[in-house]
């Protein structure tokens, strides 16, 4: 990457990224940055381009033209999806995919064993490091109570929040978090917007959410997509008083 204006401290860097379905361009010369240890918000109107970004973004699907820079040199653009993920990039999709039949514990030590070795695994050998691993993570994601539930029996939220911890035992150093407020009660919408405040003290957070009582909660920078591109970006405050948002949330 050869760009004297983006900043050393930049994780990930979209630029000029393109994306056409039959000609429909859903991003149009999208050109954005993360920075490290960031929290940022993505907001726009149904068929902006959020998807497509986060899918571009994790090696779903492939640009028709542009980059995807990850600490400056490597082109996402170049890898699939799972080898994106071994780089250290997490998405959390809108559903949770949580194994009800399992504990709190259960779920989290299935995700740390995706990233142990097959012997480790095999043997069932959860070192104490990982065993220490789950318990830190069990506190950030406000489980530590619940340890031994059974997904079932937790709310839609709480097992929101445990979907992140499995992400988090993956140790990604970029996170994608897609609407995670929506169907929460108010008091699970806060929560998480502490939560995801949190998480951002160690990772990049990017989310993507149209609710927003949470994206004023997250205290966070925002960049308003519209038809593939950036429409504005700066405080929410900033963001709601441009012109430009305003029509086009108003559809005008
Ligand atoms: N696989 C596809 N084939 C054809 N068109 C697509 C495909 N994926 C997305 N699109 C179109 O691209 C545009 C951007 O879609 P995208 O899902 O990225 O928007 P979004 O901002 O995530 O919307 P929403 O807030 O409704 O989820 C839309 O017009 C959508 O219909």
């Amino acid at each position: 990457m050869v760009d004297k204006h983006i900043p050393n401290d930049t994780l990930l860097y979209l630029n000029n990224v393109t994306v056409s379905f039959d000609g429909f361009r859903a991003l149009n010369e999208l050109s954005f940055m993360v920075r490290e240890k960031e929290l940022s918000a993505i907001i726009g109107p149904n068929g902006a381009g959020k998807s497509t970004m986060m899918d571009v973004v994790t090696g779903k699907t492939r640009p028709d033209s542009g980059e995807v820079f990850f600490h400056g040199e490597v082109d996402l653009t170049r890898y699939d999806e799972t080898e994106v993920a071994n780089m250290g990039i997490g998405r959390k999709f809108q559903k949770p995919s949580v194994i009800e039949s399992l504990t709190v514990w259960e779920n989290l030590e299935l995700a740390l064993a995706g990233r142990r070795t097959p012997f480790a695994s095999m043997f069932g050998a959860l070192s104490s490091k990982g065993a220490r691993r789950i318990d830190e993570v069990m506190e950030l994601i406000r489980l530590s109570d619940r340890k031994a539930w059974l997904g079932a029996s937790l709310s839609h939220g709480q097992k929101q929040w445990l979907e992140i911890g499995m992400l988090l035992l993956q140790e990604p150093e970029l996170l994608l978090v897609d609407e995670p407020a929506a169907g929460m009660t108010d008091e699970e919408t806060f929560r998480t917007a502490d939560l995801l405040r949190d998480l951002a003290r160690e990772r990049s957070v990017v989310v993507v959410e149209h609710d927003m009582a949470f994206i004023r909660a997250l205290e966070c920078p925002v960049m308003v997509l519209h038809e593939g591109s950036v429409l504005a970006s700066g405080s929410l405050d900033h963001v709601q008083q441009n012109q430009k948002v305003i029509d086009v949330y108003l559809g005008r």
